[in-house]
């Protein structure tokens, strides 16, 4: 038990990311309410059987009345339309936050409207899986985790201090940078591996010379981790690669440059380059070890997923 640190907690949005923070707020007791609001009834209806909360709403608005906390967990592209709807319910001093994987769009659709006093703090947990909607999330998921924040300029400290107490309470570790530097890293470190993924098991899938039956049977285990990537949720990866659009194509323009390169070097037959490349991925690999960042989703995931 962390202890209670709000009185009153607003989910907005209950898929993976939302339950997931429902679990933990109710396993810790972070909050003495939790009030959860999601767009379509049937998912509410999902969130009340698994007592994701202490009440459900459907609408947004209201659920937000008197909220100590609301978190925005929506797809990115839905945040100016939830934004639109809870902003003249907010209360006075109410944090408002998100989790979404983009952080400059989802800035400029909901600031415009977050009222004075109101504290609006965008937020990233980098941590899920393939898997979305109120079923898929599970306690822990952001133990031993990142969650970034992209604060406005004239953030509050002690608003900030206590988002970061909450997603401490939760397990994460966390960080702090601006809103286009953030784009630019989770564009090569996340986005851009989910693009590649859906690209190969696209091409695995239009392959005329190779069945779908043979994709499957002898799916080696490096095409089976891009598949579960490429399982992942089509909406949400729809908004990403929309409101990261200029950090993503910039990735995808030095990635094809080098993906360029290496298809020259096996044309012509140049195993030094290819060995020299090999060399410093590796490297990456273990550096990546060694820093005790290795637990990929799989770690702390993998009997729940397996389990699903
Ligand atoms: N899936 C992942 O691994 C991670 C996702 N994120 C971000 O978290 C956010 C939520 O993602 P997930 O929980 O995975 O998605 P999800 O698909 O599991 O859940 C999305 C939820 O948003 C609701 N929703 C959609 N449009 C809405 C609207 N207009 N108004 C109100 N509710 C609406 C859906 O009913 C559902 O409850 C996204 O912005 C995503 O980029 C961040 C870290 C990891
Ligand atoms: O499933 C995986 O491997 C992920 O990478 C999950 C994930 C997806 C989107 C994010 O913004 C953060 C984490």
């Amino acid at each position: 038990m962390s202890g209670v640190l709000f009185d009153r907690i607003a989910l907005i949005g209950i898929g993976l990311i939302g339950s997931s923070i429902a679990r933990d707020a109710k396993a810790l007791g972070l909050a003495r309410n939790v009030v959860v609001s999601t767009r379509s009834a049937e998912t509410l209806a999902r969130a009340e059987e698994l007592h994701l909360g202490t009440s459900y709403v459907a609408s947004a608005a209201e659920a937000v009345d008197d909220a100590d906390l609301v978190v925005v967990s929506v797809p990115v592209g839905a945040s100016e339309a939830v934004a639109q709807q809870i902003a003249s319910h907010l209360k006075p001093g109410a944090i408002v936050t998100d989790v979404g994987s983009t952080k400059a769009s989802v800035i400029a659709q909901m600031a415009p409207h977050m009222p004075d006093g109101v504290h609006f703090i965008p937020g990233h947990p980098l941590a899920g899986t393939e898997k979305s909607g109120p079923d898929a999330g599970f306690e822990g998921l952001f133990r031993g985790r990142w969650c970034i924040f992209t604060p406005l300029p004239d953030t509050d400290p002690q608003a900030l201090g206590k988002l970061k107490a909450f997603w401490t309470a939760l397990g994460s570790r966390i960080d702090e940078m601006d809103p286009q530097h953030h784009d630019k890293v989770l564009a090569i470190v996340s986005h851009l591996p989910h693009i590649i993924a859906y690209n190969i098991v696209g091409t695995a899938d239009d392959l005329e010379t190779v069945t779908e039956s043979e994709v499957i049977k002898y799916s080696a285990s490096g095409f089976r981790d891009f598949t579960r990537l490429a399982a992942s949720d089509p909406t949400m990866w729809r908004d990403v690669c929309l409101h990261n659009r200029e950090a993503i194509l910039e990735m995808l323009a030095r990635f094809s440059e080098d993906l360029a390169y290496l298809q020259r070097a096996i044309r012509w037959g140049e195993g030094d380059k290819l060995f020299e490349l090999f060399t410093r991925t590796r490297a990456v690999r273990r550096s990546i070890i060694e820093a005790g960042q290795d637990v990929d989703v799989p770690d702390f995931g993998r009997h729940a997923l397996d389990k699903k």
